[in-house]
């Protein structure tokens, strides 16, 4: 049994069910992942406001000895909804079940992972915004009222039969709470919003990643992944991992600032710590679009990705930085994206290089 394996184990996560909705390439990442993954609220680095109110949720459920509220997170992804979920089965000394809105294709789907939870376990339902409508409103039953109405038969011969759940929390996940409907969304008793995570933040979810893994990450080199980072602590992580195999296959050995400067290079994360994607935005923005506005689904379709994807991965954080701007006709680029990109705006004389 390998250490991830051992680790999910001990939380009591459903990784069967989880790899039902994963492909095997995102099974290896999430293999390496899970072994840096907090166990306790103590652990889970920054957010201090949401893990003072989860700890207060948690504890006064154990408290009562009753399961919480059923729990929102939302946020981009890679800054630890999915870890909070697992943290919250273990604080409350339950097992997690893991499953998502795309893996749910019908409310029949739905009805059997409900009807075969345990009182008291915790239902992880990952991007819970793309739950198919039927699914979504079987849950409003089961979070409200611990009861699925199976229907038998069809038409105008079709019945629905009461089944009664044990008492479970749901913890829905989302990258997109606008998203959901607002009967879905009240069925919540705590929700929680997580944001970016500063610097700082990340030295230290990295220094104690650098621990687990077994190897010594220096100051210096921890500040320069830090800060490359994109304010998560999932693509610290990999940063970390990447730097890590620089030093041993061309460094030596050492996580120094130099091992952790030529890996960001080989693996073209800019100062901004700016992947492809993001650069691929602003290019479009930019050079193609002559600084905007232009709409999401437009500018998606240049740099070839989902709308969602551009929407819910690369524009939070491009946003955050001052790159771009959200105006009712479009995204635009602000002064400092072309800045970033060494152009000139056209209004100061063209799409030059500066
Ligand atoms: N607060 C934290 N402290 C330390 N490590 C963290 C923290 N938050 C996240 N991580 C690390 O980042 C990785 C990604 O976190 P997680 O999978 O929980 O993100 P997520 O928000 O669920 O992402 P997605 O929306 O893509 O599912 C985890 O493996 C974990 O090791």
């Amino acid at each position: 049994m390998d250490d991830a394996t051992d680790r999910s184990d001990a939380l009591g996560i459903d990784l069967a069910a989880d790899r039902l909705t994963r492909t095997s390439a995102d099974d290896i990442e999430r293999a390496a992942e899970a072994a840096l993954r907090p166990r306790s609220l103590d652990e889970f680095v920054g957010q201090h406001v949401v893990r003072d109110q989860l700890s207060l949720v948690l504890q006064a459920a154990l408290g009562r000895g009753t399961p919480p509220d059923h729990v929102l997170l939302s946020g981009p992804p890679g800054l630890g909804k999915t870890t909070l979920a697992m943290i919250i089965a273990a604080e409350l000394g339950t097992s997690l079940r893991v499953t998502s809105g795309p893996a749910i294709q019908h409310a029949g789907d739905l009805a059997a992972v409900l009807s075969s939870l345990d009182e008291g376990e915790v239902l992880f339902i990952d991007e819970i915004h793309r739950l198919a409508r039927p699914a979504e409103e079987l849950l409003y039953v089961a979070m409200e009222d611990f009861r699925v109405d199976v229907v038998v038969g069809k038409g105008a011969g079709a019945s629905a039969i009461p089944l009664s759940l044990p008492r479970f929390t749901t913890v829905g996940a989302t990258t997109r709470a606008g998203l959901l409907p607002a009967p879905l969304r009240d069925r919540f008793g705590f929700t929680a919003h997580l944001d970016f995570y500063s610097a700082d933040e990340l030295e230290r979810v990295l220094l104690r990643s650098a621990g687990l893994l077994g190897t010594a990450l220096d100051a210096e080199a921890a500040s320069e992944i830090a800060s490359r980072s994109r304010g998560t602590p999932r693509i610290a992580n990999r940063l970390l991992r990447r730097v890590r195999d620089w030093a041993q296959v061309r460094g030596d050995g050492s996580l120094d600032l130099r091992a952790a400067q030529a890996a960001l290079e080989v693996y073209e994360v800019d100062a901004l710590g700016l992947d492809r994607l993001d650069r691929s935005v602003l290019e479009a923005l930019c050079v193609r679009f002559g600084g905007g506005p232009v709409g999401l689904t437009t500018l998606a379709v240049t740099v070839g990705e989902e709308p969602e994807t551009v929407e819910t991965v690369a524009e939070p954080y491009l946003v955050r930085e001052g790159l771009v701007g959200r105006t009712p006709r479009g995204r635009v680029a602000t002064p400092a994206a072309w800045a970033h990109l060494g152009l000139v705006p056209p209004s100061a004389g063209g799409t030059l290089f500066a």
